[in-house]
């Protein structure tokens, strides 16, 4: 009697667990319907193409890449039972940045959570709309002239580090741009200064890339994706220590701040590090907490979440770019020199140290702008980004299926011969506006485009601008072997980074004949 219980139990448990995976698939009947009609790979049950991404992270892009060679736009491919459409095409992607029914991000973005929660980066759309709207006013142009100041004087200390290496060997570049622009936001975004350049503490650099190779290894890897399996392997672990690191800091910066805080104007007291300067310089977590204290509520949570997300979009990206752009003028000294001559025409041969780069001056430097353009353009930080379809959307002709995912190739777009002839050429001038004009206005969307796109454009074109500008002014750049553009290895780690570092010899520039009047 026992027995037939136990069996009667089992029977209904695999009875119930069959209904259930009938009424799954029957709901998803119309996606796979549509999935049906586009090209892709083949897909495994259960896993669909989650075999193809297998192996090391640095592959991962390129099998993305070659998946784009070989299907045209949209592809369709599927990681276990979530279903993926790669768009590559200008014209289809315009629509997928304005649609509003692809503005939320797609659940992979969830890896990112435990380090950013839910600011305005990894932020679902409700939370989004609301925040972008608040913050939005914190990047206009007056504030970011008063941060050119920083992006200067943090230039200039990094320069002056970097003369230990003049007339020496190859080495590596990002050790020293990433401490600086390290400096950069953490004055910029949360107004102290956790000196990085001068006491070479790089364990906030470390933590961060390391949280970001976790983060993306765990987005193909469809078996790292429950919590539970996940935290228990050494990526879990590591991902617990290094947000430990990268929240205290933040946190504590955060109730510094608020023993400062002014309750009767609402006003922040100046930051530790503008403490004497007179233009009142104004931090981004300044500006957030008295948003708040004008009654629009940031609890402290959400203040460190936002000030975790500028600093993590803020750093790395700017970093990344600045060092593919002096790699791009090592190997060609001729646009160097152009860039050199630019600079020159504004500050003649007065070293950065005695007349630094001030806001009005980066106007002046259009040909540098189309330099730091090209870079993006062959080296776009975010090769792809990924959101969720929450309503059939056409696309032309095609319709992507509520429910879906859609992946914008930025990349592959950049570099397709169909909007840029010779792709792999660095030409700056391709971004002279009479050739801009002649272009789809959305083959070129390093920040993203639409609604959803990157908050600090400006900020970053200007941050760029002031550090390569300070570089430049001091040393020439030079390579002893150019690697072609086809023949670098390039990975992602979320963000677009070389396999090898970048690496370069340094001279103290002495101004060519052919450049002084
Ligand atoms: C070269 C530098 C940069 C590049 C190429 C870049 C690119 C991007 C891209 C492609 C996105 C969209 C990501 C997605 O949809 O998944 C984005 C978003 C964002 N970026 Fe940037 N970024 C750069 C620098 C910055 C800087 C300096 C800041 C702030 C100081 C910043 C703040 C943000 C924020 C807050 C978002 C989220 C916007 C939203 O969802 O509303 N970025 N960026």
């Amino acid at each position: 009697m026992a027995v037939s219980v136990t069996g009667l139990i089992l029977c209904s448990a695999i009875l119930c667990g069959l209904i259930w995976i009938i009424l799954y698939h029957v709901k998803r009947l119309r996606m796979y319907k549509a999935a049906a009609k586009y090209p892709g790979p083949v897909a495994w049950p259960f896993l669909g193409n989650a075999y193809y991404f297998t192996g090391k992270n640095e592959d991962i892009l390129n099998k993305i890449i070659k998946l784009m060679n070989t299907y045209p736009s949209p592809l369709r491919f599927w990681l276990g039972q979530r279903l993926f459409f790669a768009v590559y095409d200008a014209e289809e992607m315009k629509t997928v940045f304005l649609s509003p029914k692809t503005i939320e991000k797609e659940d992979l973005y969830k890896f990112a959570r435990p380090w950013l929660g839910t600011g305005l980066f990894t932020a679902p759309a409700s939370k989004w709309r609301v925040h972008r709207k608040l913050i939005l006013p914190t990047f206009n142009q007056k504030i970011l002239e008063s941060f050119v100041e920083v992006f200067s004087a943090q230039s200039q200390i990094m320069v002056k580090n970097m003369e230990v290496e003049v007339d020496g060997e190859e080495f590596d570049i990002f050790n020293y741009i990433s401490l600086c622009t390290l400096d950069i936001i953490c004055e910029t975004a949360m107004g102290v200064a956790v000196k990085a350049q001068t006491e070479r503490n790089s364990r906030y650099v470390e933590s961060a890339k390391r949280a970001f190779e976790v983060i993306f290894t765990r987005m193909f890897k469809i078996w790292l994706h429950p919590d539970i399996i996940f935290n228990h392997t050494q990526l879990g672990a590591d991902q617990r220590t290094c947000v430990e690191y990268l929240h205290s800091l933040t946190n504590d910066v955060i109730q510094k701040k608020k023993q400062t805080f002014h309750p009767v104007n609402g006003k922040i007291a100046n930051s530790e590090v503008v403490e004497n300067q007179p233009n009142q310089r104004k931090a981004f977590l300044d500006l957030l907490m008295e948003l708040s204290n004008n009654g629009t509520k940031f609890t402290d949570e959400e203040l460190r979440e936002e000030v975790d997300t500028m600093m993590i979009a803020g750093n790395d990206t700017t970093a990344t770019v600045n060092c593919f752009a002096l790699l791009m003028m090592a190997n060609f000294p001729e646009i160097q020199d152009r860039v050199y001559q630019e600079l020159y025409d504004i500050y003649g041969m007065d070293d950065p140290d005695d007349s630094p780069i001030k806001h009005e001056d980066l106007h002046r430097m259009e040909y540098l702008e189309r330099v730091i353009k090209e870079t993006l353009r062959l080296f776009p930080v975010g090769p792809i980004l990924v959101r969720r379809v929450v309503d059939d959307l056409n696309i032309g002709t095609h319709t992507l299926p509520k429910g879906s995912s859609v992946v914008l190739g930025i990349f592959h777009v950049h570099r397709s011969e169909k909007y840029w002839p010779d792709p792999l050429k660095f030409d700056p001038d391709r971004f002279l506006p009479e050739e801009v004009a002649k272009r789809h206005p959305f083959a070129f969307t390093p920040f993203s485009a639409g609604p959803r796109n990157c908050l600090g454009l400006k900020y970053a074109m200007m941050a760029m601008k002031a550090l390569l500008g300070t570089v430049l002014r001091r040393y020439i750049i030079k390579k002893d072997h150019m690697t072609p553009i086809s023949e670098m290895k390039l990975k992602a780690d979320v963000m677009l980074k070389p396999v090898e570092p970048i690496k370069f010899r340094i001279e103290r520039r002495i101004p060519k004949i052919g450049c002084i009047d």
